[in-house]
């Protein structure tokens, strides 16, 4: 059975490192460098990153040249999110080097665009569905963006190869993973889903660890890793199969 894949999480907002809580603009706790943040990933293990251009996603400006940086310096692979929404900035992205990009608002305002690049690029896209209960979010997670079942089977049958599922309610919160959303989405489609939000301990990735089986491929490490909730290199080794 393969192992869970750990992403830690970089979130770029003004130049910074930073954390949200419920993904909402206002509440960063600033960690300092993102090249930093980035690199002590690396350094620590990591197989991949999740790194996201926040000030892109709510659209009050853009940090892409240093997350052009960021990602250019990383030996790792890289799942880049954050404003993607036509061809220049899917250009852009792609790039960086990064391994694939997430489309959140674009997969709910502009779903032909998605199914275009989905046919053009493959597994390199991936679609953040952002929800809150089964509603998903965009535009920073400020604007309602239809169910979440519908938008899911509409782009499986596009052919998009793989989801980050976030349950916003969780994110930042360090209350734990929302297992019954994503053993739901797996149902519902057979595309590997990566989980995104709530993570607090190495118990939370044993448990969807769990889900592996079901068809969890991946899950993104954000707040616990900044809090020191536990190290990197713990987290590897309580998902090490
Ligand atoms: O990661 C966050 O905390 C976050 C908060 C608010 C909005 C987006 C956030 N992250 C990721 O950014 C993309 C959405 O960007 P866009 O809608 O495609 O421009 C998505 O992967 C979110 O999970």
């Amino acid at each position: 059975m393969p192992k869970l894949e750990l992403l830690p999480a970089v979130d770029v907002r003004d130049g910074q490192a930073v954390r949200l809580v419920h993904g909402e603009s206002g509440s960063e706790t600033s960690y300092g460098s993102p090249l930093e943040a980035a690199l002590a990933w690396q350094s620590a293990g990591a197989e991949w990153l999740h790194l996201v251009d926040l000030d892109a996603a709510f659209g009050t400006g853009d940090n892409r040249t240093l997350i052009a940086e960021v990602a250019g310096a990383m030996d790792i692979k890289v799942e880049l999110s954050g404003g993607i929404r036509d061809d220049a900035s899917l250009e852009a992205a792609l790039a960086t080097g990064c391994r694939r990009v997430n489309l959140g608002t674009a997969a709910l305002e502009t779903p032909e665009w998605v199914a275009k690049v989905i046919a053009e690029h493959g597994d390199k896209i991936a679609v953040g569905l952002d929800v809150r209960g089964t509603t998903l979010r965009g535009r920073g997670w400020t604007r309602d963006g239809g169910d979440l079942y519908e938008t899911l089977a509409r782009l499986d049958s596009e052919g998009c190869a793989r989801y980050v599922v976030t349950d916003i309610a969780k994110d930042g919160t360090l209350q734990g993973p929302n297992l019954g959303l994503l053993r739901d989405v797996c149902a519902a489609t057979d595309r590997p889903v990566v989980a995104s939000g709530g993570v607090s301990s190495l118990d939370d990735l044993r448990a969807i660890s769990l889900l592996v089986p079901e068809g969890v491929e991946g899950a993104i490490v954000g707040k616990a890793l900044y809090a020191k909730a536990f190290t990197l290199e713990e987290a590897l080794k309580a998902v090490a199969a």
